[in-house]
């Protein structure tokens, strides 16, 4: 199989490159991303718990999908394809904010990412793919804020930073 790219961009999010996605993730290269929020009528969010086997924050509890935009792919495509690959559904998608960060893990990768904030809705049961994901679940959107601040050590680098930074954009009842 082809080894895995990712887009790496400028800070206007214009594409400047490709380059296999571990040696991004080694040389802490700017690239592109998404994170997808899915939420059901009871405005809970759908958790992820990353697969131990993960290459980062293994074992972490996080937004419903993440991954890396292919080439010539638009950041909803991409959104709809790794839902599938990840969690078995898929739903439509709506692109909210994008923002940069930096987060350097202990093992020496760091993700450096131009990301994309996709919001869906769903109210059935995931499907996991236990290759990328460990286990999910259901939790109102308060209560992950009152969990990141006694817990932050549960959860990833990127969600943490959604919260404390666009908690407006996620929550689409504020
Ligand atoms: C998009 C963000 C915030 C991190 C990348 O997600 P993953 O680490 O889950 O990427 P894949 O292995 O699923 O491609
Ligand atoms: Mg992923
Ligand atoms: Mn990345």
């Amino acid at each position: 199989m082809e080894e895995e790219k990712v887009i790496l961009v400028n800070e206007q999010d214009e594409q400047i490159g490709l380059m296999p996605k571990m040696e991004a993730h080694e040389k802490a290269l700017l690239h592109r991303a998404f994170s997808v929020f899915v939420f059901n009528n009871d405005n809970e969010l759908m958790l992820q718990q990353r697969a131990l086997t993960k290459y980062h924050s293994p074992g972490l509890w996080t937004n419903t999908c993440c991954s890396h935009q292919r080439e010539g792919e638009t950041n909803i495509e991409a959104g709809k394809r790794r839902l599938q690959e990840e969690m078995g559904f898929v739903v439509d998608l709506k692109e909210t904010i994008a923002f940069i960060y930096k987060a350097p893990f202990d093992n020496g990768l760091t993700e450096y990412e131009y990301d994309h904030v996709l919001l869906g809705t769903y109210n059935g049961k995931p499907n996991i793919n236990t290759e990328e994901v460990a286990d999910w679940k259901w939790m109102p959107l308060e209560d992950v804020k009152v969990d990141i601040s006694l817990h932050p050590e549960h959860y990833t680098a990127w969600f943490k930073v959604i919260f404390e930074k666009f908690y407006e954009h996620i929550n689409i009842n504020s």
